[in-house]
């Protein structure tokens, strides 16, 4: 039942296996040769097809119900972009995305599209002749006039070509089209008083001058029809569409891609299904049940940072999606016991209590904080104000590759304020136990070991309730777990005494344990390729502790 990256048009039957042209139209993904043979085979057929509808509720609008029971890992939906591209928001400055390919680029002097001389990662980026990537709107870059000197960055504004990709829909693909222009695009609220629309009526001056406009005169001159005509009104439902629906690559990619099924997914805080992308199928989406999902329950995705606070969350939520969400994390002010969120309380004239400072009420904008011990109240501004200053020296500090005295410095700081399961305390301790053991090639000690393997428990445990079925947070428990078989490892070859074999059993179980979770962990991210590498470490580790084993001959049934 496996899919190619374009929809083929035939299979073979699945029933009799001769070559056929009928397909479900539910799940796209086997073939019949005759009406006869899909109806004999709807009995056992039925199990496995598409298994949700699309539903709609006022709070939500349309949304995806699980039509069965689904069992954590199983497929619910494949998916093939509509459009791709980069991303819709200006580059300004750093880092900016290949024309062919959105791999991201940090040198200007980078090669060049023979045809209109846009930044590519290299002369043969396959996306370059792809007419849905670059290949249409090359024609287009190249009819731009020649004007004066202008910066990098002004000059190249990645943030419109997807609007041409967009477009070209019309030309190439209309289902594609009129599936897109049904996206919700919350106009409404990006009515001309709003920030946002100013910003687009910009880029779409920039369209029109650079690029829209020589294409009219093009088409008059040669008589050819290149695009339809198309209104500000259509660019700024585009970029609506966009901005609600698309998913963004954030690796080494750099783009967003806008997928039809999956634009009407609902979002949810505590996610129950988690995302492929396959970069080497197309950009092909699967999702696959990460929670199980009874029949009726809604099937939801994340829009926003698993591992943000929920203020952080739903501001983002509320500015980028225009919903407030009142998902079971974002009402619970301890977000599922993990105080991602809490402060310590420094109780009166900063003489702490001992307790930890909580919103009262999470899902109201605004609302009070409390200590869960001694009751002192502090206004929200407050709070936000000190926790936006630390985020500032925590964003400024991570920007410049810091070295463990450094995020022990910061973290020493944090601490004195912040509950220890913080997501800025995360942050830093999820980049400390990377560097434990590992700088400077100089052997670590047991104790900074027993320090490392510590403080992994102590993430993975957070990791785990934040994100019960690895939905999100894969590729931040792989690297936690494999830390962790690095510390547990090293601290047992050190430990271990031939002549004690039998009782280390429980660590070679536990060891092992933590391999095996690992590699299952990991199948979430095998599309992206740091998943797919730290993959191939785990491997390697684990046939190094076979090795050890085999060589201290330790045999564990
Ligand atoms: C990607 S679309 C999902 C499909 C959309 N409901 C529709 O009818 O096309 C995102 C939009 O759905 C709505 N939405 C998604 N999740 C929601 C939630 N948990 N609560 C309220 N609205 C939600 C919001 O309007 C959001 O901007």
């Amino acid at each position: 039942m496996s899919q190619s990256s374009e929809d083929p048009k035939t299979g073979s039957c699945e029933v009799c296996q001769q070559s056929a042209a009928r397909r479900c139209s539910a799940c796209k993904l086997v073939f019949y040769c005759s009406e006869d043979h899909q109806k004999s085979h709807w009995k056992e057929h039925k199990n496995v097809c598409r298994p949700f509808e699309v539903a709609r509720c006022a709070e939500v609008g349309r949304y995806l119900k699980a039509t069965r029971d689904l069992n954590p890992s199983d497929i619910i939906f494949t998916d093939t972009p509509i459009v791709f591209g980069p991303k819709p928001h200006r580059v300004d400055e750093g880092q900016f995305p290949c024309v062919g390919c959105c791999r991201l680029l940090d040198d200007q002097t980078c090669h060049r599209c023979p045809g209109c001389f846009w930044p590519v990662c290299k002369p043969d980026c396959q996306g370059i002749k792809v007419a849905t990537l670059h290949g249409f709107e090359c024609n287009i870059l190249r009819l731009r006039p020649p004007s004066e000197a202008k910066s990098f960055y002004e000059y190249y504004r990645f943030d419109v070509l997807i609007i041409l990709r967009a477009l070209y829909l019309q030309k190439t693909n209309v289902k594609k089209w009129e599936t897109m222009l049904s996206l919700q695009d919350h106009l409404r609220e990006r009515g001309p008083n709003s920030k946002v629309y100013k910003s687009i009526e910009e880029k779409i001056y920039l369209l029109q001058q650079n690029y829209l406009d020589p294409l009219r005169n093009y088409e008059k001159e040669t008589g050819q029809s290149v695009l339809p005509p198309v209104t500000s009104e259509v660019i700024h439902k585009i970029y609506g569409i966009l901005d609600v629906n698309a998913t963004e690559l954030t690796e080494d990619i750099d783009g967003v891609i806008l997928y039809p099924t999956a634009s009407l997914m609902e979002h949810n805080c505590i996610p129950n299904t988690v995302q492929m992308i396959d970069e080497k199928d197309n950009l092909r989406v699967t999702y696959k049940a990460a929670l199980p999902i009874k029949k009726d329950e809604h099937i939801t995705t994340m829009y926003t940072h698993i591992l943000w606070g929920t203020s952080a969350r739903r501001h983002h939520l509320r500015k980028t999606k225009y919903f407030t969400c009142k998902c079971k994390r974002c009402q619970d002010p301890t977000e599922l016991g993990t105080y991602l969120s809490a402060l310590k309380c420094l109780g009166t004239e900063n003489e702490p209590c001992g307790g930890v400072q909580l919103p009262i009420n999470p899902t109201e904008s605004n609302c009070e904080w409390a200590c869960n011990k001694c009751g002192i109240k502090l206004p929200n501004k407050e709070i936000m104000k000190f926790v936006h200053h630390l985020n500032g020296e925590v964003e400024k500090m991570m920007a410049k590759r810091p070295k463990v005295e450094e995020l022990e410095d910061i973290l020493g700081k944090l601490l004195k304020f912040l509950h220890p399961n913080h997501y800025l305390v995360y942050s830093i301790k999820h980049s400390l136990v990377q560097l434990y053991g590992n700088e400077g090639g100089i052997e670590a000690s047991s104790q900074l070991l027993s320090e490392k393997q510590k403080m992994c428990e102590e993430l993975i445990a957070i990791t785990r309730r934040l994100d019960p079925g690895n939905a999100r947070l894969s590729l931040y428990l792989g690297v936690l777990l494999n830390e962790l078989f690095i510390a547990k490892f090293k601290l047992f070859s050190r430990n271990f005494d031939a002549e004690k074999k039998g009782e280390f059993s429980d660590t070679v179980k536990d060891i092992e344990n933590i391999l095996e979770e690992n590699k299952l962990v990991l199948q979430h991210e095998i599309g992206s390729t740091a998943g797919s590498k730290l993959l191939e470490v785990v491997c390697q580790n684990e046939a190094k502790f076979k090795n050890w084993m085999d060589s201290e001959n330790v045999n564990v049934v």
